[in-house]
């Protein structure tokens, strides 16, 4: 195709073309850049293309510095500068949100950035160990479903990073590696814990095999069955990830533990100060995993109800808090999406509200409160699309956005994070 100027980005980090007609998406360009493209889908509103060629790059494009970035599917945007990536997706952002609800300006407010490098203390790695083919261990290709063979990534944490050599060399030693499913790694404070999902009981070799393995390095390492796991080898009896004011949560590799460290950490105090929690208030934490928030609030607040789908989450997440001292959470375990559910909980007799959502977002809770006499919620999402929509019944209903700022959990990758303070207008 003849060559095409990005005028801007959309949220995931493509180039919008709107000299083309209709408007073309296009993977790999960057606003202000001249780009040969290739259309891949061809639809009556929008067309999708990727670059083949730039012909005038913008100065915010960089050299990624991951060695697979061109195979890996992990890190998709490590061409451009980080603070150009974020700056971009919050124009996007804006004018999405004020389109569609006509606004005319948000209160956008500084962005929370990650370390470059070196900040994943979690991860799933992906294993081909099919007979015949050579052996991978890695992530998934950005490309097919073809596992890209990884033995350093420069965005996990050293420890992980370290763990990889290791791994290589035990995984294919192992009589049943064509059962292993994918491997979890996570780095908490205290030890770092592996967990092999297994398709199929393991041999009492490969038991052997492994517990010297895990020994060596310290991990407390778990099959997972499906149906059941069992510890191997635990040199420590609960993992323990800090979340603020130096409380932390007892945590497992296959729990939602939030990926980032320092932006967790960041991301809480920012929760805090928005929510402007008092002694008095009566605070609900939804889909609050193992208390990230519920721990932190508790401290401020008369009583936080935290609320879970997970059961066992819920129940370590009690245990937990009780193990430190911290006694006025009420702990319920509910699904968020069910109308019913949300009914019992009695949405309108808290003060304030921390929602952080999965992907899915909470269209059912963002209802019950738009007519509910909450005065604050403060909205961490993962997915903006969601939220957008989720915005619809508050705003709908006299409330206002009283600040938004992005968070960069991911770097260089499409998702982006965001929190939003929601207000009854006239309050802010
Ligand atoms: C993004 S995580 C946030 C967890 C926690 N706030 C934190 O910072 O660690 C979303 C949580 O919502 C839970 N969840 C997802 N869908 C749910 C639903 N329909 N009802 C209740 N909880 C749900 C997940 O199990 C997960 O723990």
């Amino acid at each position: 195709m003849a060559s095409i100027t990005i005028d801007s980005w959309d949220p995931r980090g493509r180039g919008i073309s709107r000299q083309h007609q209709p408007v073309l998406f296009v993977d790999g360009a960057l606003p202000g850049e001249t780009c040969q493209v290739t259309v891949t889908a061809s639809k009556k509103q929008l067309c999708e293309g990727k670059v083949t060629k730039v012909l005038e790059a913008a100065p915010q494009r960089q050299q990624p510095f991951c060695p697979v970035f061109s195979q890996c599917g992990g890190c998709q945007l490590q061409y451009v500068q980080r603070e150009a990536a974020v700056s971009w997706r919050q124009q996007a952002l804006d004018s999405q949100i004020r389109h569609q609800y006509g606004l005319d300006t948000l209160p956008w407010q500084p962005p929370v950035f990650s370390p470059e490098e070196q900040y994943r203390r979690k991860t799933r790695l992906a294993i081909d160990a099919r007979k015949g083919k050579p052996f991978s261990l890695g992530f998934r290709s950005a490309r097919s479903d073809s596992v890209v063979n990884i033995s350093q990534c420069p965005v996990l944490e050293p420890e992980l990073n370290q763990l990889l050599p290791a791994l290589h060399a035990v995984l294919p030693a192992l009589k049943g590696r064509t059962a292993i499913g994918h491997v979890s790694l996570l780095k908490a404070d205290n030890g770092l814990g592996v967990t092999l999902r297994f398709t199929q009981p393991a041999s009492s070799e490969d038991r052997a095999l492994l517990t010297d393995f895990a020994r060596e390095h310290k991990l407390n390492l778990r099959l997972d069955f499906g149906e059941h796991s069992e510890s191997l080898h635990a040199p420590v009896s609960e993992l323990r990830c800090q979340t603020a004011d130096g409380l932390s949560l007892a945590v497992t590799t296959e729990d939602f533990v939030q990926v980032n460290g320092a932006v967790n950490l960041a991301m809480i105090d920012q929760a805090i100060q928005w929510l402007a929690p008092s002694d008095a208030d009566k605070v609900l934490d939804l889909f609050s995993g193992l208390g990230n928030f519920s721990l932190p609030l508790a401290k401020r607040v008369s009583e936080v109800t935290a609320v879970e789908g997970v059961s066992t989450m819920v129940q370590r997440g009690e245990k937990n808090a009780h193990q430190q001292g911290i006694n006025n959470i009420h702990w319920r375990t509910a699904d968020l999406s069910n109308s019913q559910e949300l009914n019992k909980l009695a949405v309108k007799k808290y003060d304030k509200i921390l929602l952080d959502p999965s992907r899915e977002g909470a269209f059912a809770v963002c209802q019950q409160i738009a007519t509910s006499k909450v005065t604050s919620v403060v909205y961490v999402s993962c997915n903006p699309a969601t939220f957008i929509r989720d915005l619809g019944p508050l705003l709908k209903d006299g409330w206002q956005i009283s600040k938004i700022g992005l968070m960069e959990m991911f770097p260089y990758t499409q998702h982006i994070e965001l929190m939003a303070l929601m207000e009854r207008a006239g309050k802010g």
